[in-house]
């Protein structure tokens, strides 16, 4: 035998509970252990009038059967005193029946204004008032129970109700949105439309079944639904004659009429009426985003263009000129080695190739950081402060898209730090589908720019505002050479990529959230285009650089498709020079996702000492500048530790004009001199004439170095592992 459903230590408040239903819901409450207010204003049916004894009759009934209850007679428009009642007899309050009501019927054309707003204010109002007040009470205890009175006059309308009816469906809104409110509160609110004896049902229900409309035949369904054990929240039901249903809404497919070239019209809506109305394929929405989604997935199987929704709604804001040379406030970003690591993991390296070693392993002995962390470190500074508050600007944020990206290494970034980025709207272009931002980063470390960055963020929907088309300022992308090309790498993203790239920094919801990117006009969440593009920089970075980090220069490319995560990106290379171009496809589809890419490489100085470039003139000129190649040391072991490549380069004028490696390899003396302890901050000293030797290629840095007379003065602590970064270049 199941086990009863009983309220032991509940307290319930019935509204209206002096006769018919209300009074069957308060026995049956009161029977089963529930400590019971029992409210009536003993009113008659139109609401006018006031007795005690229908109230206090129900109380009697409950008490005589051994429950507890006591009564109210205040207006549920009072919703306060209700409330007040149960706590002042029982405590608290966990169930609310809000069940009165009147009735004022008449047809439309004589409704008065008094007819309605009646009705209004004891079912509607009066709902929202005694259930307001319990509201606070129910949260706090995180339990709550709610039951609205709608009818089938309000779901289907009835000849002479027309304020009933409105007051009716009314609360079934009302109930929908505290379902919501109160789902994780535990707090549940679950409509129900009775199916009375009444004038409706009289003339089309055989006379035994009307016979059945019994108050007794309800009473089960409400208490099932105010028990705690059922979960059900947000539901309609209609119950009567001992029998109960549960409705919903359902949806035609309906009909996409908006199409390039194909304005909306009432004409077009005439000739597609069928279409529109044609109930086939129904879906049945149950939330707002379940009613947005299945909406987009119809417009997303029209042509409008790359799977892309026309958004012909989204705007750029009132004074979008305004905005061109905001400074976004400084943006300090620290990080450690181990974001370094999942960055690499979220631009899918894996331990799987050995040489992704030094990227993923924090005591790899060339542990490094990919040269395309800088673009995490520059997004922080905008998206930290937002682009949705920048003056003259209204982004509508389901709209934006990465365009293009360009990313510039002066230094290769440390495995962790704490840098300075600052941030500044370049342009605004208006590209007729959309607007494009361009928004300028550089990055610092101290006073030394690192890398900067320049964002070009495609606002879809938001051209057409009379901005110019084109910028002086930008880094344009460029076609590859017309042959097929040098290399193709082809690799896979995963179902998760997109879970873990975000992980990073970008934690656009675009790339996660199904409604959100529902409202972006995709099916599916999106993988972030810098995460393509981390993909394709490392494609390069291993053919074209060894994997060397201090190689890396620029990148440059442009986002023309989306790619899902799960799919499998194809980048093909040309190398011309120092110069790899490169785009990408997905490879399941065939279609180009970036385009017009390329990747400027630093001159490889370690493998070809030879390509050391004499300098004539430099003597006055010089610029120092180091390429903080890190060496890593550690502890006892030393010598053997210090090993790697390290070297630096020298400007004039902000162009390189010379690169030096050395290799540690073979040991490094220099290192055993001097107290180890305090900061690894080095600098190299080298004497004027050796100097000048290096810069015209006349000595071999490495030869120097060995020989003493190029060193590296600072200190290192012993036992610990450290970092070595080259601060400066002096001369002795
Ligand atoms: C700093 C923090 C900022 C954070 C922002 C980024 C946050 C991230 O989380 C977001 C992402 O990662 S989104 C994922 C990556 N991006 C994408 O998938 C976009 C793919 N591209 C597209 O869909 C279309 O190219 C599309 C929709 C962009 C354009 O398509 P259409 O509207 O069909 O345009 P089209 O008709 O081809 O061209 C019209 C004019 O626009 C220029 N244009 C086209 N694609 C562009 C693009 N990708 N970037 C910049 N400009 C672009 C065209 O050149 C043309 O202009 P003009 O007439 O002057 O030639």
């Amino acid at each position: 035998m199941s086990v009863p459903l009983t309220f032991d230590g509940k307290v319930v408040l019935v509204t209206g509970a002096g006769g018919g239903l209300g009074r069957e819901y308060a026995l049956a409450f009161g029977q089963r252990g529930a400590s019971v207010v029992v409210n009536d204003l003993g009113g008659n049916a139109k609401g006018e009038g006031k007795n005690s004894a229908a109230a206090d009759k129900v109380v009697e009934e409950i008490k005589a059967k051994g429950g507890k209850a006591v009564a109210n007679y205040d207006s549920v428009e009072d919703g306060e005193k209700l409330i007040q009642s149960a706590l002042d007899a029982f405590g608290r309050i966990d169930i609310v029946i809000n069940n009165a009501g009147i009735l004022r019927d008449r047809s439309f054309s004589r409704l008065s204004e008094l007819d309605w707003d009646l009705i209004q204010r004891v079912h509607l109002k009066g709902s929202f008032n005694v259930t307001r007040a319990a509201w606070n009470h129910m949260k706090e205890q995180k339990f709550g129970r709610i039951i609205m009175t709608a009818s089938a006059a309000g779901l289907y309308g009835n000849f002479g109700q027309a304020n009933y009816s409105a007051a009716k469906l009314g609360l079934l809104g009302l109930s929908n949105t505290l379902a919501i409110e109160g789902r994780k509160l535990n707090i549940h609110c679950n409509t129900i439309a009775p199916i009375a004896n009444s004038r409706l049902t009289q003339n089309i229900m055989p006379a035994d079944i009307l016979e059945n409309l019994k108050p007794e035949y309800v009473s089960p369904l409400v208490l099932w639904l105010c028990h705690e054990q059922c979960e059900e929240t947000g539901a309609l039901f209609e119950v009567g004659a001992g029998w109960i249903g549960k409705l919903r809404w359902e949806r035609s497919p309906g009909h996409v009429l908006l199409r390039k070239n194909h304005p909306m019209s009432p004409e077009a809506v005439r000739d597609q009426w069928d279409n529109i109305c044609d109930f086939k394929d129904a879906s049945h929405p149950a939330t707002v985003n379940e009613s947005l989604m299945s909406m987009l997935s119809m417009l997303n199987k029209e042509p409008a263009g790359d799977g892309l929704v026309a958004n012909p709604t989204s705007s750029l804001g009132h004074n979008p000129a305004q905005a061109v040379g905001y400074n976004f406030p400084d943006h300090t970003f620290s990080y450690t080695e181990m974001q370094c690591i999942l960055y690499a993991l979220g631009v899918g390296m894996s331990t799987k190739d050995t040489d992704h070693l030094r990227f993923l392993y924090e005591g790899h002995e060339n542990f490094a950081c990919l040269p395309t962390y800088g673009v995490i470190i520059s997004q922080a500074a905008v998206m930290d402060s937002g682009l949705t508050n920048i003056p003259g600007l209204e982004i509508n944020p389901t709209q934006i898209l990465h365009g293009e990206h360009y990313l510039k290494c002066y230094q290769p970034l440390p495995t962790s730090g704490t840098l300075i980025s600052k941030a500044t709207i370049l342009d605004i272009l208006d590209k007729g589908s959309g607007a494009v931002i361009i928004i300028n980063v550089s990055t610092y470390q101290g006073q030394r720019l690192l890398c900067s960055n320049q964002w070009s963020v495609f606002v879809v929907g938001a051209g057409g505002f009379g901005g110019k088309k084109s910028s002086p300022h930008t880094e344009n992308t460029a076609p590859p050479p017309n042959r097929a090309p040098d290399a193709v790498v082809v690799e896979s993203t995963t179902k998760e990529q997109a879970a873990l790239y975000r992980l990073s920094g970008d934690r656009n919801p675009l790339h996660i959230d199904p409604s959100f990117s529902a409202m972006g006009g995709f099916k599916d969440p999106i993988l972030h285009g810098l995460c393509s593009f981390g993909f394709a920089s490392r494609h390069i970075l291993k053919r074209y650089a060894n994997n060397d980090p201090a190689r890396f220069c620029a990148i440059k490319v442009r986002f023309v498709k989306p790619v899902l995560p799960g799919q499998s990106l194809q980048t093909e290379m040309w190398k011309e020079g120092n110069r790899v171009h490169f785009q990408c496809k997905v490879k399941e589809t065939g279609s180009l996702t970036l385009s017009g890419g390329y990747v400027d490489l630093y001159e490889d100085q370690t493998s070809d000492p030879k390509a050391l470039q004499p300098v004539a003139d430099l003597q006055s000129k010089l610029v120092f500048a180091e390429i903080g190649r890190r060496i890593q040391a550690s502890g006892a072991a030393l010598v053997e530790q210090v090993k790697g490549v390290f070297g630096w380069e020298i400007t004039q004028d902000g162009k390189t004009v010379a690169q030096w490696t050395i290799d540690l390899k073979n040991g490094a003396g220099a290192l055993h001199e001097g107290p180890y302890s305090g900061k690894a901050d080095v600098s190299i000293a080298v004497s004027d004439a050796d100097f000048m030797a290096l810069v015209q290629g006349k000595v071999n840095p490495q030869q120097a170095f060995m020989a003493g007379k190029l060193k590296i003065k600072g200190n290192i602590m012993l036992g610990q592992k450290l970092d070595i970064i080259l601060k400066d270049v002096a001369k002795l």
